[in-house]
């Protein structure tokens, strides 16, 4: 599927997701080109429906801008007591609803604001739909102070870690750690690899959102959108 293709298909979801948002909610708006369509529609919707949110909070300073530049009001996650809805996009929705994110690197905001929302809803092209997780390298964001001996252990593990980079430089997340991609494919067992990542002293989050989303907007190549429920 070329660019085009690919982006006709995120907008499809991205719109048909919209649809789910109701004036007097609040929303947790994910990150990504899919979901820059999404805040597109939502915008529109502000304009010519007077759509109109309780709170609004984004997972990254893109989106937020974008939410702003339409004219919502951002919120901070931690002055919201729980999100009505979040709608994210995803790099990988496998068959269980489990997911990869984070190919943006915003996966700490997008996780936080994920775990805090009463339901979550993924928009995806086909391309992202697997059996099983992998296909997509697992991101992981680790503080500095010790990002060099979990770059090793990542190494000795046989996970096939590597940096992120933005040129030439590693990438500096929103929080100022990094990120370490791990190539794993398919990632053996989704739980086991959490659990290791979670008890690692360092690793602030990673790109695992398991048991997290419980419907997935799925734009196909065939012209159909399939409104998929856990
Ligand atoms: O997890 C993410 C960012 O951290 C994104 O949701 C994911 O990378 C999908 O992005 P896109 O919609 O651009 O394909």
């Amino acid at each position: 599927m070329d660019k085009e293709e690919q982006d006709k298909l995120k907008k499809q979801a991205a719109v048909r997701a919209a649809g789910l948002v109701k004036s007097g909610m609040k929303l947790g708006v994910g990150t990504g080109s899919t979901v820059a369509f999404l805040i597109d529609e939502l915008g529109r919707r502000r304009k010519e429906e007077g759509l109109k949110l309780k709170a609004v909070v984004t997972t990254s300073s893109r989106s937020k801008k974008q939410m702003e530049e339409w004219g919502f009001k951002v919120d901070e996650l931690s002055s919201v007591t729980q999100l009505d809805l979040t709608i994210d996009g995803a790099d990988r929705l496998a068959a269980n609803f489990d997911g990869i994110k984070g190919g943006g690197g915003a996966l700490t905001m997008e996780k936080n604001v994920a775990v805090n929302s009463q339901k979550v809803v993924w928009i995806v092209d086909e391309s992202k739909v697997v059996d099983r997780l992998g296909g997509f390298p697992l991101p992981v964001e680790v503080l500095p102070i010790s990002c060099e001996q979990n770059f090793q252990r990542f190494k000795n593990a046989g996970l096939n870690p590597q940096w992120r980079m933005s040129g030439k430089e590693r990438l500096v997340t929103h929080y100022g750690n990094y990120i370490v991609d791990l190539n794993v494919d398919p990632v053996p067992v989704p739980e086991g690899l959490a659990a290791y990542l979670d008890h690692t002293v360092g690793v602030v989050e990673h790109g695992l959102f398991l048991d997290m989303c419980e419907e997935a907007i799925i734009a196909h190549s065939d012209g159909t959108i399939e409104d998929r429920q856990k």
